[in-house]
């Protein structure tokens, strides 16, 4: 860094000059594409079969793929698709592949329409063909069906549709996409259509029509989950260009690798501890990565994934969390449901919020404790009968931050009713 460079930075100096850690933090991170995918060959391989054909321009059969998450379905897929249009190029064939996410795109009339956008999108690169704007919503369906079909047709070759997170589409939009698309081929002249589905969740075939299914899993490839030694291979290849040499302790990738593979060989959260791991010793100024900061990293990340979850959750489980909060806060770190259901009346009746039975609040904290945010444990009270005793299984400042900054509790000025009140009620 120059002396000039040094005196503007001001603020941001000493996050640019301790490069102690990092090499190329942007490597290890989801979206970053590898150029080798490591334990993943024979998968790859089978795709690769599959989907041979369409370089001869023969219709490819349709694959489903199952494997739950961070198995590398999606790398897989698309490194293979990459090297077929890379291939067809050579051989002058026309392959296209397109990928959606179908936990965004899940509707029928928006997958036509993104697919009619994709494929658009390729040809006019090679071409200067006038583009048709099928508009995001408004068509009816069938005409956006018709105006796919045209660009298709229009285009020729074989076009690969991946559909990622294919369980999403069928539990949003029910399985018609998939009945009309897999029937796509017998409308078509001049081009072919192949679908590949992937899904983290087996049991959504449940939900499709016989008919759609055969069709769709003519082809059928599994990506089981990673081991601790294969995660400790993704992750060393990973680490080779993201870290400075000699920056991570010898134990800290076979941690995050064993750590990964005790929840079910999810090689994104073995990436996530690694990441997380070096930028809390980036951030402490550390020289190298060690043990202490992936053990830091986990419960960061197991606190941050239940901040998220608690954030989602409707009001008046955050009420119900709140009077909780307020026990702990006011020094009962073991605190009994009467007790929660007591302060939780209170601050419903201050906030002018609905009060939910005693039954709906016993279910409520139930669903607490099943997230993990919470431990409850019954105990009898000999004649006054039995009681939960309920305690925190997290710190909880991040918690009370959540609640503190929902809008609809502060809508509810929730700061009128604080640790002083609830206080008074327990004195
Ligand atoms: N064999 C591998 N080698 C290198 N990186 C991998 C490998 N497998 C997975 N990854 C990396 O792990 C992360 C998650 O992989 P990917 O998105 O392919 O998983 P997925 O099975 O599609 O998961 P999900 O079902 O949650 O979408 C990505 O960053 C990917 O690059």
């Amino acid at each position: 860094m120059t002396d000039e460079m040094n005196t503007s930075m001001g603020l941001f100096k000493k996050y640019l000059v301790n490069n102690k850690i990092f090499r190329n933090r942007e490597i290890l991170r989801h979206s970053y594409r590898p150029q080798t995918l490591p334990h993943r060959t024979p998968q790859i391989d089978s795709i690769a079969a599959v989907l041979a054909p369409s370089l001869h321009n023969e219709t490819p059969s349709n694959i489903l793929i199952y494997g739950k998450t961070g198995t590398g379905k999606t790398a897989s897929v698309r490194y293979v698709g990459a090297e077929l249009e890379n291939a067809g190029g050579h051989l002058n064939t026309t392959c296209r592949v397109v990928h959606l996410n179908c936990e965004v795109i899940d509707t029928q009339y928006r997958v036509l329409a993104q697919i009619a956008k994709l494929v658009e999108n390729v040809d006019a690169m090679s071409s200067d063909r006038t583009r048709t704007h099928i508009p995001m919503t408004g068509w009816p369906t069938d005409q956006v069906y018709a105006e796919l079909k045209n660009i298709l047709e229009n285009s020729g070759g074989v076009l690969v549709i991946i559909l990622d997170e294919i369980d999403k589409l069928v539990k949003k939009s029910g399985d018609e996409t998939l009945y009309n698309l897999t029937r796509i081929n017998s409308d078509l002249e001049r081009s072919k259509v192949c679908i590949i589905g992937i899904s983290n969740d087996l049991r959504f075939t449940d939900f499709l029509d016989p008919r759609v299914l055969s069709s769709l899993s003519e082809e059928e490839i599994v990506f089981p989950p990673y081991n601790a030694p294969q995660l400790v291979d993704i992750l060393k290849q990973r680490a080779d260009e993201a870290f400075v040499p000699g920056a991570l302790h010898e134990g800290v990738i076979p941690l995050c690798a064993a750590l990964a593979a005790q929840e079910h060989g999810d090689a994104r959260r073995a990436l996530d501890l690694l990441r997380v791991s070096g930028e809390l010793a980036d951030r402490e100024s550390a020289d190298a990565v060690t043990e202490k900061h992936v053990r830091w990293a986990q419960e960061k990340i197991e606190t941050d994934s239940m901040v998220e979850c608690i954030s989602t959750l409707p009001t008046q489980s955050k009420v119900v969390l709140y009077a909780m909060l307020l026990l702990h806060r006011i020094n009962q770190k073991i605190f009994t449901s009467g007790e929660v259901m007591r302060l939780y009346r209170e601050v419903t009746r201050e906030l002018s919020l609905e009060t939910l039975t005693h039954r709906r609040v016993t279910d409520l904290i139930s669903e607490l404790n099943m997230l993990g945010v919470i431990s409850t444990r019954v105990i009898s009270r000999g004649r006054y009968g039995r009681t939960k005793e309920i305690s925190f299984d997290v710190t909880t400042d991040r918690i009370w931050d959540v609640i503190m900054k929902d809008p609809r509790l502060v809508e509810h000025n929730i700061s009128r009713f604080n640790e002083e009140q609830a206080g008074k009620l327990f004195r």
